[in-house]
């Protein structure tokens, strides 16, 4: 299978849930100790959706140590921090009340208490002041991808949001899947990670999994991301990966 892809990229495609939880737990212990070999702290950006609850999985069966580990948002709904649709919320009732050496400061929280502009301003430059940095790497993003090929809160209905160039966090009204306002990072800050992974599971997203990671159909706005100086992995059931069956391993990295 050819591709112009310009990053280097993994595929995983696990028969059982168990193995893709591995598969999860092999990445985090991989970036974890590779962040933190130079750095006291590893950055991770979330998901949320099917992610939070394979992410809590991978954590509890790996007993890997989170003490040094924080977690952003790579989107978040414009709810109350408490509100079955907030992201935080998923983590904090999911994932902390399962494992209880994370602390909830560990979270780098969106305040979506201001208006929805304010929210996304203020969350990077909440992003740019934990980095200390206008041009924040995080050391690995965990995202999901909807069967319409979304990814954070990009969405394809959305092209223009596709196009931002400085902003890292940019505000989302109308969005197709309610809730309609949400908060997102963008394809810069996306972008400039060093690890980017993607975690997707079930038969209704293995058409999409084809046409963005086989065919790299930038219709979808997950096929937009291609991190510039780092890796991009999918990790996928059989079901969702069904198009890369046979290919535990497939290296695309072609320069052009
Ligand atoms: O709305 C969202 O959906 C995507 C995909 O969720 P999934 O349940 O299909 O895995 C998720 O990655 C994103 O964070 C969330 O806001």
């Amino acid at each position: 299978m050819s591709s112009n892809r310009k990053c280097r990229f993994h595929v995983n495609v696990s028969d059982t849930e168990d193995k893709l939880v591995q598969s999860l737990s092999d990445v985090l212990k991989r970036c974890s100790s590779q962040a933190l070999e130079n750095a006291k702290t590893f950055r991770v950006g979330l998901s949320g959706g099917s992610l939070v609850q394979l992410l809590t999985s991978a954590l509890v069966s790996s007993g890997l140590d989170t003490k040094c580990w924080q977690f952003f948002f790579c989107d978040e709904r414009y709810v109350a921090q408490d509100h079955n649709e907030s992201t935080y919320w998923a983590y904090k009732t999911q994932m902390l009340t399962k494992l209880p050496n994370i602390l909830d400061s560990q979270f780098i929280k969106a305040d979506t208490s201001v208006s929805l502009d304010k929210c996304a301003s203020d969350y990077a430059e909440r992003i740019v002041n934990e980095f200390g940095t206008s041009c924040p790497v995080f050391d690995l993003l965990l995202l999901g991808m909807g069967p319409d090929g979304h990814t954070c809160s990009l969405f394809p209905e959305q092209p223009a949001n596709l196009a931002e160039t400085e902003r890292l966090i940019i505000p989302i009204r109308d969005s197709p899947k309610p809730p309609p306002e949400r908060i997102t990072f963008t394809l810069p800050l996306i972008n400039n990670a060093k690890d980017v992974v993607f975690v997707v599971t079930g038969a209704s997203k293995s058409d999409v999994v084809k046409r963005v990671f086989a065919g790299m159909d930038k219709k979808f706005p997950s096929a937009w991301v291609e991190p510039t100086h780092g890796q991009l992995t999918l990790i996928a059931d059989s079901a969702a990966g069904e198009t890369f069956l046979g290919q535990t391993c497939h290296c695309a990295h072609e320069t052009n």
